[in-house]
């Protein structure tokens, strides 16, 4: 199976103030490696400030590393050309769905973000948009919406066209089922495993739910403090960690 993306070395550290005058440096990521395929999920796992996030925000292009390599579809990955490739990953956080303009019809927020980035006349903009809220289990008719006028499962199915309108390759999800009812996070896995299913899209999954990752993730990676410690196969990960720290978050957190 060919990698969608690599991930080779990735180093990034932080200054932060300590007290008035002095700093000193946080390395939030430290070496990491991992490849991701077509149509396969990826777990990051790690408690908070393990450098999970600071994983995504360097994928995206939000923040740069200091060391290491992004391959996306064997092509090294430079800022420049983020602008270019920004369409291929996106990011969905855990307050996506309320991160919407609420003065905004969900049509106009998707029109905006196909505008910014694609060179659509407005004809194709509107049947893009009635496909991928089709897609997404929603009605053409959703697109005069508000999104006060939503539920809590169609808010997040809107957040998920946004993310997925421009038919990225890979979706990354940061702690964004965290939120969700148990019912409401189990009907938006199904629609993702059934999108993934039908485009081939590619998961980054942060969260630790732990039992969310043995059900959905063929692969997983166990983050502390900056470092990988365990990384391969779910069941691997699981059922044989490597390492004391992944013993016992696999053991600390209740799935
Ligand atoms: N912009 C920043 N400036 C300074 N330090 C930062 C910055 N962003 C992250 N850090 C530090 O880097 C480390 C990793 O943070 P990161 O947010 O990536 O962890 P995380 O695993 O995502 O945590 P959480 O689950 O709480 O979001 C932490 O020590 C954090 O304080």
């Amino acid at each position: 199976m060919s990698n969608l993306i690599e991930v080779r070395g990735l180093s990034k550290s932080y200054q932060k103030a300590r007290g008035m005058f002095s700093r000193h440096t946080v390395l939030a990521l430290s070496n990491v490696s991992f490849s991701l395929a077509a149509g396969q999920t990826l777990a990051i796992v790690g408690e908070t400030g393990s450098g999970k996030s600071t994983l995504a925000k360097l994928l995206v292009g939000i923040e740069q590393p200091d060391s290491g390599e992004i391959l996306l579809a064997g092509q090294q990955l430079n800022c420049a050309d983020y602008q270019k490739t920004n369409h291929l990953i996106r990011y969905i956080f855990q307050d996506a769905a309320r991160s919407l303009d609420p003065n905004q019809k969900i049509a106009n927020i998707l029109h905006d973000v196909l505008r910014y980035s694609t060179v659509l006349s407005f004809e194709q903009r509107e049947r893009k948009i009635a496909d991928t809220l089709k897609l997404l289990g929603l009605l053409n008719e959703h697109g005069n919406y508000y999104p006060h006028m939503f539920s809590g499962g169609q808010l997040q199915r809107v957040a998920l066209a946004r993310a997925l309108i421009l038919d990225p390759k890979i979706l990354i999800l940061d702690e964004a089922l965290t939120a969700l009812d148990p019912s409401l996070r189990a009907q938006i896995v199904n629609l993702l495993l059934e999108l993934q299913q039908k485009t081939g899209l590619a998961y980054l999954l942060i969260t630790n739910q732990l039992r969310l990752v043995r059900h959905i993730a063929d692969q997983t990676l166990v983050l502390h403090k900056g470092i990988s410690l365990d990384y391969g196969d779910t069941s691997a990960v699981f059922e044989n960690p490597q390492h004391e720290y992944s013993r016992k978050l696999m053991k600390s957190i209740e799935y």
